[in-house]
């Protein structure tokens, strides 16, 4: 599909949203998991696990998200496989976020915007998550990029580690989090943007009360939520409730072990999808 026929990610994203739920479901080979699927702990077998991943669940929720360090693992064989997997998610027409988590000085910033967000990019998905901590605006040439090509970003916020807060919880001389301050930079992108801006943010499922404790105006943001944190790490529909309050219809749920663990079996996988897309909607709604 040509750049100029692409709708924008965040009106892609909502529509599939409304379509199978909030859920986004991880491809993360695991070590453990590539074990317990009977897979190799090669680039073959994430590859495999991956491709079996896009066959089971395209087309059932709303998006997909390869994790790129479990394939980077596997050094230039392991990033084919990625490509392999990308290339059968989107001939299947499910959303990809490739969880690459980038950041750098702006011009390099652009190679890497070309690597996952350039039509005709093995790598790119339908949006890239990305890393703020050079400073918001190093940001830009991925932004301008996925807004041209139709495709979205998704910028760390609060994440959903207990570490993060020291990073996202601090407060500049102006009073202002660090979190509210990307929140707020995010927001300015959006603008206008309906029903959903292509600028997202990761705002863990686990941060508890971070989001009143910083500041940070979600609802403003105007883009999707993505959420990590459901199943694995301990969050579900009480804290899904809980973080995301009046922000809660732009939240993307994301859960990665948790629905992984019910593989190989393709039955098994659409079940443990199902349930969580499920309780997502039922906090979410
Ligand atoms: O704040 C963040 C940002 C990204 N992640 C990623 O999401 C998945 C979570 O996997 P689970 O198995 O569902 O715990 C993983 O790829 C993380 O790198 C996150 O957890 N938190």
């Amino acid at each position: 599909m040509t750049a100029g026929a692409r709708a924008p990610f965040g009106a892609r994203l909502a529509a599939a949203m409304d379509d199978h739920g909030p859920l986004c479901v991880g491809i993360d080979p695991h070590a453990a998991l590539l074990a317990a699927w009977g897979l190799a702990d090669d680039a073959a077998g994430v590859r495999e696990f991956g491709l079996r991943v896009v066959e089971a669940l395209a087309g059932r929720v709303a998006a997909l998200k390869p994790q790129a360090a479990f394939f980077e693992r596997h050094g230039s064989r392991g990033v084919a496989a990625l490509e392999d997997v990308l290339a059968a998610a989107r001939a299947a027409g499910v959303l990809t976020i490739v969880d690459a988590k980038r950041g750098d000085i702006g011009s390099t910033m652009a190679g890497y915007a070309d690597a996952f967000l350039a039509d005709g990019s093995p790598l790119a998905g339908d949006a890239v998550t990305l890393s703020p901590y050079l400073g918001f605006g190093s940001l830009a040439p991925a932004a301008e990029l996925a807004a041209a090509g139709g495709r979205g970003i998704f910028v760390l916020c609060l994440t959903s580690n207990p570490e993060g807060r020291e990073v996202q919880h601090a407060v500049g001389p102006d009073g202002v989090s660090v979190a509210a301050g990307i929140a707020a930079q995010a927001a300015t992108l959006n603008a206008g943007a309906e029903p959903l801006g292509s600028v997202g943010l990761v705002v863990g499922a686990t941060v508890g009360d971070a989001v009143r404790a910083t500041g940070t105006d979600l609802e403003a943001v105007g883009g999707p939520l993505l959420a990590p944190g459901v199943g694995a790490q301990g969050a579900g529909e009480r804290e899904l409730a809980a973080v995301f309050g009046a922000a809660r219809r732009q939240v993307l749920a994301s859960s990665s072990r948790g629905v992984l663990a019910a593989g190989p079996d393709a039955g098994g996988l659409r079940a443990a999808a199902a349930g969580a897309a499920a309780e997502a909607r039922a906090a979410l709604r």
